[in-house]
């Protein structure tokens, strides 16, 4: 690197906690969320929406099961106070949701805040100011008491304008800047606007303590929620909320160490939109709590149309790899995962005990409305479980596991070639082509009869004839059954070695649409092994089929050899 870090950055100083307890937490149940898409994630977007995409998305919001939503900062823009009169004044807010509201502890920006809510039957005021050392020093030029006496003058006129309305007026208070916070500096803060509010257990107010910008490994971030926690004053009149950004990309980690520090509610948005690197993603938060079989509480089982949503409304796309969401997350191409995978879900179809294990897959797609048809995909990587896998699962064939093998080598030397990947319509094709097609230079069976030999129980006379080169041609064989006497009979009319090694067969489909498949594998009179596969509505001839096919895959390799 041209630029020395090592005098660059500072090393953010570790917490002085030595008898941390929240390592040894577990998350048994889920936090309250509050979204912050309309506040936090709009103020981030290159086009913050219009009234019609906030619309969309507090719809959207309500029905996953959010309680609490963060509308705006009605203050700050027209759109945002315009948007909070919209839902108060058209009675848009279910009796369970509480709408939320940003304002700085600036007296002009709090005055408007209420006029924004007038009307409302109950709302969050989310109050901040930032307490950081950077702040304090750069934006604000102010010391602690300077900084205190700018949350303490929000709040009590906050305190006082919610003694004057008639909505139920809910407080929340957010040292801002708090990872960057001395933690005594942020109890201190913190209690000062408590004696304001004046909290009680039974009317708690909200503490949030963000991580703004991310600073630190999320283990700091959990030891800054315990020692906040374990300082302030009357833990059972607050509740402690996290509002975790993801400057570091551990976001989802540090919130989940937050929420076993103490933490009992988190503001984030969908997908992590938010400023810089994001919010924390609570779609991510609530499905992974999902996974441990705890109920989330929030509805993500449409994930397609919540997509599709997201993307709507800000803009701005949902990776392709994003965790629960993403286009390829349930998708494995590589051959181990697929064969894994194949098998797991073969295992859960036979099993009863409903419960989800398949490997590679932490969660069952199904759940968050995903098909199963995205799990497994074809390119270069893959092996012959995705293959077989596919071919079932569209098309009903029961391939044999040396076919499986055969067929895999055939794609893999097509997907190698193309460096692409190959849909299953193509793969259908390709298995078509390669075992079920006639190709010119073929043979093909025009017709056949069998009859008892006269001579011997159980062994059969088979005349077939035979469509070779355009030519018809006449064959007999004789042999313990149709297929043994047909092998015979080519034999005799090819002059080389032919032999069956392997076959089965499987019926698909009923009534007039039913037919047989054949697999057979064979030894060539050189002793190479290979496959063929036959489908007819009648049995015995998708046998012989199987077998024609695998002799004229025999011959189409001597051929390509001699044109080498
Ligand atoms: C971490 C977060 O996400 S916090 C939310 C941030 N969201 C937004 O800022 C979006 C909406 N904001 C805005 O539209 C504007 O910033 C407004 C309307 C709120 C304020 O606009 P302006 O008054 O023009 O101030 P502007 O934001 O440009 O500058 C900040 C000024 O407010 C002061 N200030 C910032 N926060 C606070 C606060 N909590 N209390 C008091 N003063 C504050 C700054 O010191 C600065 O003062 P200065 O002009 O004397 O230097
Ligand atoms: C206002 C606060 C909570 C905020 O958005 C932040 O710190 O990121």
């Amino acid at each position: 690197m041209p630029v020395d870090p090592t005098t660059k950055y500072k090393p953010f100083t570790p917490v002085a906690l030595t008898d941390r307890r929240w390592p040894s937490a577990v998350i048994d149940r889920a936090p309250i969320w509050a979204s912050v898409d309309l506040r936090d994630g709009n103020q981030a977007l290159i086009e913050p929406m219009g009234i019609e995409r906030k619309l969309r998305l507090y719809k959207a919001l309500v029905e996953m099961g959010f309680k609490e939503i963060e509308v705006g900062f009605p203050a700050a823009s027209q759109t945002d106070f315009d948007f909070a009169r919209h839902l108060i004044e058209n009675d848009m807010v279910p009796e369970d949701v509480t709408l939320q509201v940003l304002v700085q502890a600036r007296e002009h920006l709090i005055r408007r805040t209420f006029e924004a809510l007038r009307g409302a039957p109950r709302a969050i005021v989310h109050v901040y100011n930032s307490t950081s050392t950077l702040q304090r020093r750069v934006v604000f030029g102010l010391d602690r008491p300077g900084i205190i006496e700018i949350a303490r003058e929000g709040a009590t006129l906050i305190h006082r304008l919610a003694a004057e309305t008639d909505t139920e007026i809910l407080y929340q208070y957010s040292p801002e800047s708090f990872t960057g916070t001395e933690l005594d500096f942020a109890v201190e803060i913190c209690e000062a606007v408590m004696d304001v509010f004046e909290p009680t257990p039974d009317k708690r107010m909200i503490l949030n303590l963000p991580s703004t910008v991310e600073m630190a490994t999320p283990n700091v971030y959990a030891d800054q929620i315990e020692w906040f926690c374990r300082h302030v004053r009357n833990r059972d009149s607050v509740i402690i909320s996290v509002h975790p950004h993801n400057d570091r990309g551990t976001a989802v980690g540090a919130t989940e160490l937050a929420l076993m520090a103490g933490a009992e509610r988190v503001e984030g948005t969908l997908f992590g939109n938010g400023e810089r690197t994001g919010n924390v993603d609570l779609i991510t938060l609530a499905l992974n709590l999902h996974t441990q079989g705890i109920d989330p509480g929030l509805d993500c089982s449409n994930m397609p149309d919540l997509v599709t949503m997201s993307e709507y409304c800000t803009r701005l796309p949902v990776h392709p790899r994003h965790p629960y969401a993403g286009e390829l997350v349930f998708t494995a191409f590589s051959g181990s995962h697929q064969d894994a995978i194949n098998k797991g879900l073969r295992a859960m179809r036979q099993s009863n005990s409903g419960v989800w294990e398949v490997p590679y897959l932490p969660i069952d797609p199904a759940d968050v409305g995903r098909t199963y048809e995205a799990v497994i995909r074809i390119n270069s990587q893959s092996g012959k479980g995705g293959v077989a896998h596919i071919l079932e699962r569209d098309q009903g064939l029961q391939m044999p596991r040396g076919l499986q093998m055969e067929f895999a080598g055939v794609v893999q030397q097509i997907t190698d070639e193309s460096e692409a990947e190959i849909t299953a319509r193509h793969l259908w094709e390709i298995f078509e082509r390669e075992y079920l097609a006639v190709r010119p230079g073929d043979i093909v069976l025009k017709e056949y009869r069998t009859v008892p030999d006269t001579h011997a129980t159980d062994v059969r006379v088979l005349d077939a004839v035979l469509v070779e080169t355009d030519e018809d041609r006449a064959i007999r064989g004789t042999g313990n059954g149709p297929l043994d006497a047909f092998v015979d009979a080519l034999r005799r009319h090819l002059g080389t070695g032919l032999e069956v090694v392997g076959y089965s067969e499987h019926a698909l489909g009923v009534g007039a649409n039913a037919h047989a498949y054949a697999y057979v594998e064979m030894k060539a009179g050189d002793g190479t092994l290979l496959y063929g596969v036959g489908r007819h509505t009648n049995i015995v001839q998708a046998s012989l089929n199987a077998i024609l096919s695998a002799v004229n895959r025999s011959r189409r390799g001597q051929a390509r050899a001699a044109a080498e």
